[in-house]
Formats: C-alpha cells, structure tokens, sequence
C-alpha cells in the first residue's frame, strides 16, 4: 500500500513553501523520544523494516496529484517534484530490538529540506507504534520468566494495519508466536492457537466438543475448559479425551483457561492433570492479562502456568497507549556548511540536542555489561577518560568522569544517497538480537516497578554547542 498520502498537510505546506524560499537546504532530522510508557526504564526499537519500505516506495498517484492541486496551496511546480518523487538523501538508524532510552536519536535522516520533511508523520507513524508494542511485549514477557508468550490482540487491536504491524512488533519485544494469519505468514513467526467457546457451544456437550477436536487434531489438542465449569466438568472432560488420545499413540498438549481465578483454578487443574497422569499436559492462560497480572500470578500466587495468550493489554499497550517519539530539525546544511540547529523550550528538560550525533553504548572492560550510553557530536572521538554530562538536564549529578569501557557505535547506515545499504534481517532474528541486547544491561534497569533509571550521557562537544545555542537564541 502506498502510504505517502497518510500525512499532515502541514508537511507539503512546508515542503512546498521551501521549494520556493529554501530551494537548496539540506535539513537534517532526528526522531526521538523523551518519556518511556509504563514508567519503565527503555523502550525496544522497532518498525524500520516498514520506514525503509515506505521511504523507497514514496510517491503520489495521479489520483494524488489530482487532490493536492485541487487544495489550491501547491505550485505546479510543487506538484511535478512529487510527481518524480524520489529520495536522495541518508538514514541512518539503530537496528530493530534495540533497547533505547530518552533523548536518544533513533533514526537520522539528512537529505533536501524538501523531501526529509516529507517523511515527518509516517516515520513517527510507523516507529512510534511498533516501538510502543514492542516495548511492551518486553515488559510482558519479562513478568512470565521465559514461558511463551502468544498474541492473540487481532480482535481488539485499533484497525488492521496496528493488529498486523502490532503482532510482528510484539514477537521482536519477546512473543513466542501469534495467532494472526498475515503476519506469521508475512513475516515468517510461529502461528499459535486454541479453540473458542464457540467451537463447545456448538456441540450438545461439551466432551463431544472435545472429542470431535481431538480427532480432527490429534496433535493439537489444547482444550478451552472454562466454557461451563473448569474444575467439575471442563478438566475432568479433558482428561477423558487425553486417555483417548494417549490411546491412540498421541500426546496430549494440555489445558487453556480463559475466566475466573485463574491461580485457583489452575492450581485444582494442575493437581487433577497430575493425578490422572497428565504431568506433562500444559496449561495455558488468558483473558485480559497484562504484566501486572502475569507477575502476580507468576511471582505471588505461584500459578502452575505454562504459558500465556495475550490480546487487548498488548496490543493497544492499554496501559500507557502513547509513544510520543517526536522528528525535530537538528541541522540544516547550505553550501556545504552545516548549522546546527536547536529547539528551545520554556522547560529546559524539551531543548533538543543540537548537531548530526553519534550514540555509542558503553561497556565495562571487565564484565563487559552496559553501564551508559553516551551521544556524541558525528565524528568527534570518544577519548578513554571522558568527561561527560547528563543527557537530563534535570539529574542532580551533572558531571562525571567516564573510564575503562569499550564503545560500540549503536546507528547503522540505511540509506546512502538514495540508495538502501542494509538489509533487515528477519523477525526472529531481532528478537534474538534484542533479547541479547536487553540482557547487557543492567538487571536492576529491567524490573517493572521503579526501574533504576540507566545513564544516558552527552560529550562536552555537544553540551558546549547545546549552550551556544541557547544563548544564541535566547538574545
Ligand atoms: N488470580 C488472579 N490474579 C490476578 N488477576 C487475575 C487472577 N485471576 C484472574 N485475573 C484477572 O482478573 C480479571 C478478571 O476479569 P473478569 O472478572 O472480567 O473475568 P471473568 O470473571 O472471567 O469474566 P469474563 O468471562 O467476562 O472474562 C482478568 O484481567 C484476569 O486476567
Ligand atoms: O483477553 P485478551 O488478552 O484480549 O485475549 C484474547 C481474548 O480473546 C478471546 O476472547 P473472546 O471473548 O473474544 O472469545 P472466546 O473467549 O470466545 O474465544 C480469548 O478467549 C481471550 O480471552
Ligand atoms: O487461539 C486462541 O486460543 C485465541 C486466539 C485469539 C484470541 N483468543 C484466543
């Protein structure tokens, strides 16, 4: 689908105004964020498989064209760039699955000011949702302690598009599988599922259901058993049809439960499942479960659950549905001279950070465990004993001596001049990737509750240029 339509008119306003008056400006744009959802401490990157789809395949249909001239506001000269849209400029991002903290530059992308602000409502269209899912999905994973966890949001998800790009966001943050077609298939992730009440509805009882399950799917036998009462009729049915099953030379898969207590009822469950023999039959759980309920269940209660389906929490990010990554103007080049530039704030927490920048994670010598990332001005050297500040100007310690780490530069080149450079890998591979990436940092960054806030620092350099600017300005 082409979705170079999908942005705010005050893009082409722009576009079309500096085409007349800035003709020749490169501009220079970074996408950020400043808050993570949840209170949590990081948010996992994800959706620049998409933002690279999207930036090469930008362009208007006549159609387009048609109701853009009919708008009244574009030259014909205007229309006929868009026309022969195509982008010549560079990105530059960190991959997908990287866990990023605020006012870290996650995508840069430098090209004619004419196109680069173009892409201004897509981009955070398209970041901010997957980040926010992702991020999720991490936090939801981190509660169930390594059980998969499924996807099952397609039907509470805010339209198609967020249900698809939702899922494939969710199994980069930690998701074992989903039950949504068009994205395991898209994106090859394992698709999961159960049954619905339906399917026991439909039979005059409820161990027929079962039954006619088992044998169309002798192998995938998972069981809805809450349909009319877990403990007296849905488990003690199951084990029938898992006798039968075992009969037959198959292996039963196990139990979902979808209301009522679940640490209750999974607990009678469990010890049913035992006594008949069934150690192995998993359970599974669902119904409205967040990272909340899963830890409570998991960490207080010690529900016997084997695995989690997790829908509407997930995919909405119920909780704190917002990321508000932003796209601000960080540098405009002009004959070959670039001018950094600032965005001031009556709050001295939103003044942007100035420059084309560098970010660099940094790691112990000898534990080799994350313990800061550090942005820097693009090119400028990071020395072995570096003073730094804070990248929050509200952090009481301001200053600090940085020693006896390794960096490693976390952007990767996307684009150069026009032209793709890097090659996505697969969804599962980001997530193994992330899974490796959260794992370097810190534990005590990871928890749920009141994380321990993970330094973020920024080079003299930029904090000198920072203060230029300010006062620049500010005169
Ligand atoms: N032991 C438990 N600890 C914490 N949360 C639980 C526990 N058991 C269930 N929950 C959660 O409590 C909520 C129960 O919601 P609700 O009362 O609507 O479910 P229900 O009674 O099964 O109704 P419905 O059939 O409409 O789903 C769900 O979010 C569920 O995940
Ligand atoms: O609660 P979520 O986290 O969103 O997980 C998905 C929910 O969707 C299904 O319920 P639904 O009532 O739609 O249908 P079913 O129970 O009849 O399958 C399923 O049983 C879960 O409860
Ligand atoms: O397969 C399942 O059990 C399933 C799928 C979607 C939503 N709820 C449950």
């Amino acid at each position: 689908m082409n979705l170079s339509m999908i942005t705010d008119l005050y893009e082409l306003s722009m576009a079309n105004g500096y085409q007349q008056v800035l003709p020749k400006e490169v501009g220079v744009f970074d996408i950020f964020f400043r808050r993570v959802p949840d209170n949590g401490s990081f948010v996992v990157t994800a959706g620049l498989a998409q933002a690279i789809e999207v930036i090469s395949d930008f362009h208007f249909s006549q159609e387009d064209l048609a109701y853009l001239q009919s708008l009244k506001l574009f030259t014909d000269d205007f229309l006929t760039f868009l026309e022969n849209f195509h982008f010549s400029g560079d990105l530059s991002a960190i991959p997908e699955g990287t866990p990023v903290f605020p006012r870290e530059p996650l995508l840069t992308i430098s090209g004619p000011l004419i196109q680069t602000q173009l892409f201004e409502t897509i981009l955070l269209n398209i970041i901010n949702h997957q980040s926010l899912i992702a991020t999720k999905a991490r936090r939801i994973c981190y509660a169930a302690q390594g059980r998969p966890i499924m996807e099952f949001g397609a039907r509470r998800a805010q339209g198609p598009s967020a249900a698809t790009l939702g899922a494939r966001a969710a199994v980069i943050g930690g998701c074992a599988s989903t039950s949504n077609l068009l994205t395991a298939e898209k994106f090859g992730i394992a698709s999961a599922g159960t049954m619905a009440h339906s399917w026991i509805e439909a039979f005059p009882d409820e161990l027929t259901a079962f039954e006619k399950w088992a044998e169309l799917y002798p192998d995938n036998s998972a069981l809805l058993v809450d349909t009319y009462d877990v403990i007296n009729s849905g488990v003690p049915n199951a084990i029938k049809v898992f006798k039968e099953l075992v009969a037959k030379g198959h292996q039963p898969v196990g139990i979902r439960i979808d209301s009522g207590d679940i640490s209750h009822l999974a607990k009678l469950a469990r010890k049913q499942l035992d006594d008949a023999g069934f150690p192995n039959a998993k359970i599974t759980a669902s119904n409205a479960l967040n990272e909340a309920t899963i830890q409570s269940l998991l960490l207080n209660q010690k529900a016997p659950i084997d695995n989690f389906g997790v829908g509407e929490d997930l995919i909405t990010s119920a909780s704190d549905p917002v990321l508000s990554g932003v796209y601000k103007l960080v540098a405009v080049k002009h004959l070959g001279q670039t001018v950094a530039k600032i965005k001031i704030s009556d709050s001295r927490e939103k003044v942007t950070l100035p420059g084309i920048k560098s970010l660099y994670r940094l790691y112990n010598k000898n534990s080799h465990q994350a313990f800061a990332d550090v942005i820097a001005l693009k090119n400028e050297q990071l020395t072995t004993e570096m003073l730094v500040r804070s990248a929050d100007p509200l952090d009481t310690k301001q200053k600090i001596t940085l020693s006896n780490f390794d960096s490693m530069p976390l952007q990767t080149d996307i684009f150069i001049n026009g032209k793709v450079v890097y090659t996505s890998p697969s969804v599962m591979a980001i997530q193994k990737q992330s899974q490796a990436a959260v794992q370097e940092l810190p534990e005590e960054t990871l928890r749920l509750t009141n994380p321990n806030k993970y330094p973020v620092y920024i080079t003299e350099k930029l904090a000198r240029l920072q203060e230029k600017l300010l006062n620049k300005q500010a005169h």
